[in-house]
């Protein structure tokens, strides 16, 4: 069974760029050995958010939703905000059928030096580490389904997104 929340937050963005700013924020206090999962639906937001991190971060850019590449390693940029910072390694689980796949990926040799992002993780990668942050993006805010745009490049939806901190590194540490 999975250890209890430490604690929990959520947020409400109304457009890709809010939800970029506030992961922006979160990867600014995220240390190397952080783990996140990234869960919600295709095209929830969460190579959005990953991006956002990754600049709070000061990583090198081009973040992107991998096709055929299951991990990407984002160096951290001297000329970053976060000289020396963690590097990121992000990680889209979709394709993996089984928690033994991701253990394929050998993500352990980079776990505690960087700060590692998995997309589709829950349910798949619990057993990384003892302490991780949940991030689920949703497309209905207060359980009510927001309207969908018939026009896909619509960057402008709201979206709800919670933070569900596990484990001891996150006793006492708020983001
Ligand atoms: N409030 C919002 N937050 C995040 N993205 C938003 C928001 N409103 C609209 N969008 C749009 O939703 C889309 C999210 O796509 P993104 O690739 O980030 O999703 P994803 O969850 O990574 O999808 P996949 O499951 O395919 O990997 C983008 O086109 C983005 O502009
Ligand atoms: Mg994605």
């Amino acid at each position: 069974m999975s250890a209890p929340p430490v604690w929990t937050r959520e947020w409400v963005t109304g457009s890709a760029g809010q939800t970029q700013a506030l992961a922006r924020r979160i990867g600014r206090a995220l240390r190397a050995g952080d783990v996140l999962l990234l869960s919600g639906g295709l095209g929830a937001g969460k190579t959005t958010f990953t991006q956002g991190l990754g600049e709070g971060l000061g990583v090198r850019p081009g973040i992107i939703s991998p096709t055929f590449v299951l991990v990407r390693i984002h160096p951290n940029l001297a000329s970053g905000p976060r000289p020396g910072g963690p590097d990121l390694v992000h990680v889209d689980a979709y394709r993996l059928g089984s928690a033994a796949e991701l253990v394929d990926l050998d993500l352990e040799s980079s776990l505690d030096d960087a700060v590692t992002v998995i997309e589709w993780g829950e349910g798949m990668a619990e057993d990384l580490s003892d302490s991780r942050l949940v991030i689920t993006l949703d497309r209905e805010v207060g359980g009510v389904p927001t309207p969908g745009s018939d026009d896909d490049a619509d960057d402008e939806e709201p979206r709800t997104i919670t933070a569900v901190a596990v484990g001891p590194a996150w006793q006492g540490r708020e983001l």
